[in-house]
């Protein structure tokens, strides 16, 4: 028979390559999203409900309607630096939204959900590689936000039998190979969409936010993984939690460092075009270095990433771009 899955957040950038992902390989999938930040156009693998999953009436009507075996539930804002200014929407969105959708689950009589959580839980890491059991103690309220989630998670399987798999994001990157769907973000802040635009466009200077921090070349380090690996992982996570139930976290990283030097080496390398940098203070609140380790994942899902080379992953990232220029 075939299964459904319930994509909250599936015309955005992690969510919908999600929906490709799960339809390629037979799902039903139905998106749920407000189009706050995420496009019309990027919902291509089943039907659009316009709608919050802060509106009982719409989450709801939606489960009664599609009868989901399965939610993945990416709708959430995502900028730390919002959420350090702006906490009220991160909880209400993100916590509280949470919270509405999980009660209609309950109302509605579905059991399973995944949970985009994120790498921003651990807050400053005290070792390297990060895995599942490094203390939790986020240093934003973007962080908290997701990290209430999980507990959240926790206690609604144990109490309302909800089984879950919180999947902790390290730095989601790259794009569809195919070209279909991207990264767009409006304001776009992240490292690798502008450091392609800055190799494209000699007026739009790329800035190394950070020169000083404590590592070889003095900027920061993080873990990118290809949004195809994250897709995959959902896709596995969901079979398993389908047969399994419980409760279950996992990181989604590859094991590599990248620093900021580094990707813009290789932005040069693939664009084969140098970006035009300067230097930068730090952003508040980013550490030095996040890298995950993944053999969690490995053992317990059969997932490694596989399409998450820094080159690759710049590759299709201005593919996109190239194929969408900013107007
Ligand atoms: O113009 C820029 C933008 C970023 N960076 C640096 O590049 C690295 C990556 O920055 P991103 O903004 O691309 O990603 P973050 O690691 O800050 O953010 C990621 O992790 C966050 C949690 O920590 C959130 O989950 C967020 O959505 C996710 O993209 C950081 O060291 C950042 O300081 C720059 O040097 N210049």
């Amino acid at each position: 028979m075939t299964r459904t899955v319930l994509v909250t957040g599936g015309a955005g950038y992690v969510g919908s390559h999600c929906c490709k992902t799960f339809a390629r390989a037979g799902w039903n999938v139905v998106t749920l999203d407000n189009l706050s930040r995420g496009w019309r156009d990027a919902v291509r693998w089943g039907p659009l409900v316009e709608g919050d999953v802060r509106d009982p009436i719409a989450v709801r009507g939606t489960l009664e309607k599609y009868e989901p075996d399965l939610v993945a539930h990416f709708a959430a804002f995502a900028y730390v630096g919002e959420s350090v200014e702006n906490p009220a929407i991160y909880y209400e969105n993100n916590t509280a939204g949470t919270l509405a959708l999980l009660n209609g689950m309950r109302a509605a009589g579905c059991r399973h959900i995944l949970f985009s959580s994120t790498c921003a839980s651990y807050g400053v890491p005290q070792h390297i590689p990060i895995d599942e059991r490094h203390p939790q103690a986020p240093i934003n309220p973007y962080g908290w936000s997701k990290m209430i989630i999980e507990r959240m998670l926790e206690d609604f399987g144990r109490a309302y039998g909800i089984g879950s798999v919180s999947l902790r994001y390290f730095n989601a990157a790259g794009a569809d190979p195919e070209g279909e769907i991207g990264e767009r973000h409006e304001p776009e802040s992240h490292a690798i969409p502008l450091a392609i635009e800055a190799a494209r466009r000699a007026d739009q200077p790329f800035t190394i936010l950070g020169t000083d921090f404590p590592t070889p070349d003095g900027s920061a380090i993080r873990d990118y993984i290809h949004v195809n690996d994250l897709a995959r992982a959902h896709l596995l996570a969901g079979e398993m939690l389908l047969e399994r139930g419980g409760t279950h976290v996992f990181n989604l990283g590859t094991g590599v460092g990248t620093s900021v030097h580094e990707l813009i080496e290789a932005v040069e390398r693939v664009a084969r075009c140098k970006p035009v940098v300067r230097r930068g203070p730090r952003r508040a609140g980013d550490p030095a270095k996040l890298v995950a380790s993944f053999a969690k994942a490995e053992r317990e899902l059969g997932w490694q990433p596989q399409h998450s080379g820094i080159d690759f992953i710049i590759k299709t990232a201005l593919e996109w771009r190239d194929r969408h220029p900013p107007v």
